[in-house]
């Protein structure tokens, strides 16, 4: 019986289009809701959300045999605290901030079991190894990992062709909103010069065999990026739904 198959890895190495949403409440019940959508992929999003490693895996748990296939994104690509989002049962990783192919070598070392990496091996006790329940796991998840690197600097774009000759890298997601700071326009990634950025960097993964992926809320802009070969795209952040639609529903009643 060998570690369960990474769904999402699957479908984005067929060139599936997959559609995602930011899963930010950092509470299972949320996310739970948010599953029902059928959305293709939610980000736990470690990052810019108050997650920790209990909400996390709480998060993996409701999402266990749903539709919507669960990207995990660490504050930072440390390799403990790699294996230690990979042992709750995290199979498909996001790391913000890459901005080097050897930075992107080291990632998919830590997600790898020796000898291809240096995953520690703690599988006996994992929720991964259904608590080894999976006898072949350590043997088998390596290719069941599903590693995602973002380029959201000018150092990163600088290094992007470099980066997308890494293997073990299954694709790249571009950051507006911290592309849009590092190149000088702070809060605005519809700025001409970022645009452009994303344009050329979106057609350069693709055309490297990667899977390109972004975010955009505004329609208009996501079909833009669909254009330029987003095939991984988050168009929406469940916070952000909530809020706005909150403060509509006010609006509506407070000047009725
Ligand atoms: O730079 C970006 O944009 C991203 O990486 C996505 C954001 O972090 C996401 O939280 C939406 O703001």
């Amino acid at each position: 019986m060998p570690a369960p198959e990474n769904r999402f890895k699957t479908r984005l190495a067929k060139g599936e289009m997959l559609y995602g949403c930011w899963a930010g409440f950092a509470d299972p019940y949320a996310t739970e809701v948010l599953a029902t959508a059928n959305f293709d992929w939610l980000v736990i999003d470690g990052e810019h959300a108050p997650n920790d490693l209990r909400s996390t895996m709480a998060q993996l748990q409701v999402l266990e045999g749903r539709h919507s296939a669960p990207v995990v994104r660490l504050a930072h690509g440390a390799d403990w605290a790699i294996k230690q989002v990979l042992d709750i049962g995290a199979q498909t990783l996001l790391i913000p901030m890459v901005e080097s192919a050897e930075q992107a070598r080291e990632l998919v070392r830590a997600t790898r079991y020796p000898p291809q990496g240096i995953r520690g091996s703690g599988a006996a006790l994992a929720r991964a190894s259904h608590f080894s329940a999976i006898p072949d796991y350590i043997g088998t998840a390596n290719d069941q990992i599903c590693l995602l690197v973002q380029v959201e600097t000018r150092a990163g774009l600088a290094a992007l062709d470099d980066i997308l000759k890494v293997d073990g890298v299954d694709g790249v997601f571009i950051g507006p909103s911290d592309l849009a700071a590092d190149m000088g326009f702070a809060g605005d990634s519809s700025a001409p010069e970022v645009q452009d950025a994303i344009q050329d960097a979106l057609v350069r993964i693709k055309t490297a065999g990667k899977a390109p992926g972004i975010l955009a809320l505004d329609p208009a802009t996501a079909r833009t990026y669909r254009d330029w070969g987003a095939q991984f795209l988050a168009v929406g952040i469940d916070v952000v739904m909530l809020a706005q639609s909150a403060r509509d529903t006010m609006a509506r009643w407070r000047d009725d």
